[in-house]
């Protein structure tokens, strides 16, 4: 099977990508780009069969790329991997004036960074990995990443340096729209409602709470249409198989009289340890 993930090779998100392929895949079965956006597109045409990007951190939140990538292209969630993430400070040395990582880790190690390193630069690029590569050319330069991709010519600084040891993020792995799954504990719903009056929220949750489907999540969006104008990304502990969800999800269709409702379809959660 065909993955791609976001690269280059050594992301977190490659470590997940392993997960799907399976351990005795070659090498050639993850495919990598740096944008996630890209990750989601490339399943949506057809080109990869399956595609496994961050959607949100235990300290940080939201992957917003992601999120809105899945308004954007139709595809279908077949699995979430949930897997703790323990960041390493990464140099040629111990002697460096930059830190170069993707957003969301400098954000997860943002109490170490203040501690520890209150002087140095923190600059975002697309992966930790990417960040890692350019410690690896520039001496003042460190990266914030796994600690096996220190390589040799690395040093591992620090390790452990998330500000919480539960950190974790949560992966989705993503398919072409046609393999939309009924089966699973969880279900994944984009909601753009296209109106606003009092109490809109309310009347879309409603149908979930009166069949007693519990919501694991509410993220609302910014639509880009106008301002204050939101798409909401819904997940419910309960799969597309049962009535209760069935039902719960024409309600919702039959509220939103001008916007749209994507089931992204329903999947399992595997807790991935490395
Ligand atoms: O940069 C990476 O290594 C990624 O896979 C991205 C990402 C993210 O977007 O959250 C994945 C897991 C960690 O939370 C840090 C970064």
């Amino acid at each position: 099977m065909k993955v791609i993930t976001l690269g280059p090779e050594g992301t977190y998100s490659h470590r997940a990508a392993r997960a799907v392929v399976g351990e005795d895949a070659g090498d050639d079965a993850i495919q990598f780009t740096e944008s996630v956006a890209d990750i989601v597109a490339r399943v949506a045409d057809g080109e990869a069969e399956r595609g496994v990007v961050p959607i949100e951190n235990s300290i940080e939140g939201s992957v917003t790329e992601s999120l809105d990538a899945l308004c954007d292209s139709e595809v279908a969630v077949v699995l979430e991997l949930v897997t703790p993430i323990r960041h390493a400070l990464l140099a040629q040395g111990p002697e460096f004036s930059r830190v170069v990582s993707h957003s969301q880790a400098l954000a997860q190690c943002r109490s170490y960074l203040e501690e520890n390193h209150p002087d140095v630069t923190q600059e975002a690029v697309a992966s930790t990995a990417r960040g890692v590569e350019i410690a690896r050319e520039d001496p003042t330069a460190a990266g914030i990443a796994h600690p096996d991709t220190a390589g040799d010519d690395l040093q591992v600084l620090a390790e452990g340096i998330q500000d919480r040891t539960s950190n974790a993020t949560r992966f989705l792995v993503v398919a072409p729209a046609s393999e939309r799954q009924d089966g699973g504990g969880k279900t994944s719903f984009v909601v753009y409602p296209n109106t606003n009056h009092p109490g809109l929220l309310l009347e879309l949750l409603e149908p979930f709470a009166g069949r007693d489907i519990n919501l694991t999540r509410i993220e609302s969006r910014p639509s880009g249409e106008r301002l204050g104008d939101y798409v909401f990304h819904i997940d419910v502990a309960a799969g597309l198989y049962e009535d209760r969800t069935q039902e719960a999800l024409d309600t919702v269709e039959s509220l939103v009289g001008d916007g749209w409702v994507r089931t992204l379809g329903s999947y399992d959660t595997r807790h991935v340890l490395y």
